[in-house]
């Protein structure tokens, strides 16, 4: 069963992501979107590449039902970085890639926006890492990546309530470039998406390899103390609490 859609035109890839009713990212979608990466590094006619979601959401995050068949701190460790890899691809890409946010970008789903080069929101959109309240941490470089945008200070408030802000607030925190109505979101995003694609490929292929060399150098080492971090608290009592809370709908009630 496909998980997404690209459609190429006039030099842009547009990637939809269509897995209902959250487009949580399974392994399955993660799959999916490496393949279509693969399509792209080989069409050379491609300059800029459109993400978005279809339905209510951009996307609320990993998929929290697949978690229950996961066994073991290596399937752990391995969910988080098999996913800090694909977004590390997606921030190495040599053409850029636009998130058109609505809905939610929660979780994982903020994790691939902010792997994104540039993003839009809708001002209503829900933008935020929830890990906290399933017991478990971030896991696809969002302690790595989110203070990047909004400090370090914003960061901590976030990751430690895991409240979530507002695609306008996101805007004037550095996290989104720039926030729309919900109805315009998309369009003003196919609109850059479009005027960057008018410009000549090998100046986008040099400017998309040049800002990454500003990262920070140990941004891979933070990337495996991540995924370690996420193999061992996955492990415990208050994560599978967490993660059977959210599955009931319930408050969780945590041990530790
Ligand atoms: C390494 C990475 C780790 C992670 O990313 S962990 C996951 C982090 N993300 C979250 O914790 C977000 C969880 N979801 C939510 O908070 C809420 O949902 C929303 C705010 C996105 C929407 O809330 P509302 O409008 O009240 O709808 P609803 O009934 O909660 O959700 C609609 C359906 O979508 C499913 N769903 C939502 N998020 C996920 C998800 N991340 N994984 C799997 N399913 C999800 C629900 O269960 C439900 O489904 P049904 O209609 O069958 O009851």
């Amino acid at each position: 069963m496909s998980t997404l859609t690209m459609e190429i035109h006039n030099h842009v890839a547009e990637i939809t992501l269509q897995s209902p009713p959250a487009n949580a990212l399974s392994t399955h979608i993660l799959q999916d979107l490496s393949k279509e990466l693969d399509k792209v590094e080989n069409d050379a006619s491609v300059k800029a590449i459109l993400l978005k979601g279809e339905g209510r959401f951009f996307s609320a995050g990993a998929d929290i039902k697949e978690f229950t068949t996961l066994q073991g701190a290596d399937d752990y460790k391995s969910l988080s970085s098999k996913g800090q890899q694909l977004f590390q691809r997606i921030e190495n890409f040599h053409v850029p890639v636009i998130a058109s946010i609505h809905g939610a970008a929660l979780g994982g789903g903020l994790e691939l926006a902010m792997a994104c080069h540039i993003r839009y929101a809708a001002e209503d959109a829900k933008l935020g890492l929830p890990e906290i309240n399933l017991g478990i941490i971030p896991g696809f470089a969002g302690t790595q990546r989110l203070p990047r945008y909004v400090g370090a200070a914003k960061a901590y408030e976030m990751i430690l309530t895991g409240v979530p802000i507002t695609g306008q607030e996101a805007a004037a925190a550095g996290l989104v470039n720039k926030s729309f109505s919900a109805e315009e979101v998309h369009e003003e995003a196919s609109r850059l998406a479009a005027a960057i694609a008018e410009k000549s490929g090998p100046t986008i292929h040099h400017v998309m390899n040049l800002v990454p060399m500003t990262h920070n150098p140990q941004f891979g080492e933070g990337n495996r103390a991540e995924a370690e971090a996420f193999g061992d608290v996955f492990g415990k009592e208050d994560a599978k609490e967490g993660i059977q809370a959210f599955i009931e709908k319930r408050k969780p009630d945590f041990k530790h």
